[in-house]
């Protein structure tokens, strides 16, 4: 297993490379163009440009002794463009030409070393929570979703400014404001689209794209829906076992893998995440280990820290799963709180992207596997 820790790139994160190489066990730089919309194309260039910054060392670190260095083999992520969704021409951008543009960028990433790029299948957003910074019982802040307030919105337009205002100038991805001022477009676009009709438009989407990344052997990794349950009427497919099975079977290439983010996953009440686990152990490309906390039966949850202890996600029995399995891909800590005076005004951190309660939960996940693999 290769420990993970996503970083959004110079200028756009409030945490350094250096921060993370002091971070004991990450070997992987989760990274993306994050100023690429979805369905543009990624050029050899700019792609070459990121991951040089991630994999070498600067002047100035060689100079202070630093040899540490990272991989950048996964990307998340290549998002899909909504014509792919959708089946249909969307922002001036038909299906077949968002499909080009996506082939080629796995091309591009697969000639450059990428190993996985993860993408999310979810309509219109990423994933949403109501309060980026709630106020925790411990005195820190984290992400938070209230069942009570989303199933009062009549107009998902509210969320968007909550989400743009938590997440300041920093870029949300799946949030974009260009892409989301096309709401009432994308509303109308939906309309009629149920769960077969997006299977199928998925299909597409894996039909066209695998051969591409069996080619350049770069694996497909598929981010669960988050939360995992549909909302405002549009279909989810990615947010139950049962659903990413048919996924799965969509095109039975091993390409067409998972990124099984554990904490989106558990959203779901009744959603086993060891079972899932094992049950696509071998599907699982990347992860996200994560774990939130229950608040009521509609569902309200806040992410919390990553000690199983801590909420209702058992990350122990889930990295003794990963461990006892040998498990050889990618794993990453997912959101985490905002602790220690990290959530100022003037040092705002992306909502869930702090630095501390990651690396925090970097070292539990490591203590799991470490034990479990102990053999002295
Ligand atoms: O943003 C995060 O933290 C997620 O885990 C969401 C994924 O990055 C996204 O849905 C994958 O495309
Ligand atoms: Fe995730």
């Amino acid at each position: 297993m290769k420990m993970g820790f996503r970083w959004y790139g110079e200028g756009n994160d409030t945490i350094s490379l250096d921060d993370i190489r002091q971070i004991p066990g990450v070997e992987t730089i989760v990274w993306s163009l994050h100023h690429k919309q979805a369905g543009e194309l990624w050029e050899p260039e700019e792609i070459e440009h990121e991951m040089k910054l991630i994999t070498g060392l600067s002047e100035d670190d060689r100079k202070r002794g630093v040899t540490k260095t990272f991989n950048a083999d996964v990307v998340e992520s290549v998002n899909v463009h909504e014509s792919i969704k959708t089946g249909k021409t969307m922002l001036g951008m038909s299906r077949d030409e968002a499909l080009d543009n996506y082939i080629k960028t796995i091309e591009n990433l697969g000639k450059a070393g990428v190993k996985v790029v993860t993408y999310n299948f979810m309509p219109v957003f990423d994933w949403l929570r109501t309060d980026m910074f709630h106020p925790s019982p411990d005195g820190s802040t984290a992400l938070y979703y209230d069942a009570h307030k989303v199933a009062q919105l009549t107009d998902p337009q509210a969320l968007i400014d909550e989400t743009l205002n938590g997440a300041g100038n920093l870029t949300m991805p799946g949030w974009e404001p260009e892409r989301l001022a096309h709401l009432p477009e994308f509303i109308e676009a939906y309309k009629g689209i149920d769960h077969d009709k997006y299977y199928e438009n998925y299909k597409v989407f894996l039909d066209a794209v695998i051969p591409t990344c069996e080619k350049y052997d770069v694996k497909l990794a598929v981010h669960p829906d988050d939360p995992a349950f549909d909302l405002f009427g549009w279909p989810r497919v990615v947010s139950s076992k049962e659903g990413i099975q048919r996924v799965l079977d969509l095109n039975p290439s091993p390409y067409n893998g998972l990124c099984l983010c554990l904490g989106s996953f558990s959203s779901r009440r009744g959603n086993d995440p060891v079972d899932a686990v094992k049950t696509f152990m071998d599907r699982i490309h990347f992860s996200h280990v994560r774990n939130i906390k229950f608040l009521d039966e509609a569902g309200s949850f806040s992410e919390v820290g990553h000690r199983a202890s801590e909420g209702d996600v058992d990350t122990i029995g889930i990295m003794k799963a990963y461990a006892e399995a040998d498990y050889q891909g990618y794993i990453r800590p997912d959101h985490g709180r905002h602790l220690w005076n990290e959530n100022t005004p003037e040092h705002r951190p992306r909502p869930g992207y702090g630095l501390y309660d990651r690396a925090l939960g970097i070292q539990y996940l490591l203590g799991v596997w470490d034990t479990v693999k102990y053999n002295k």
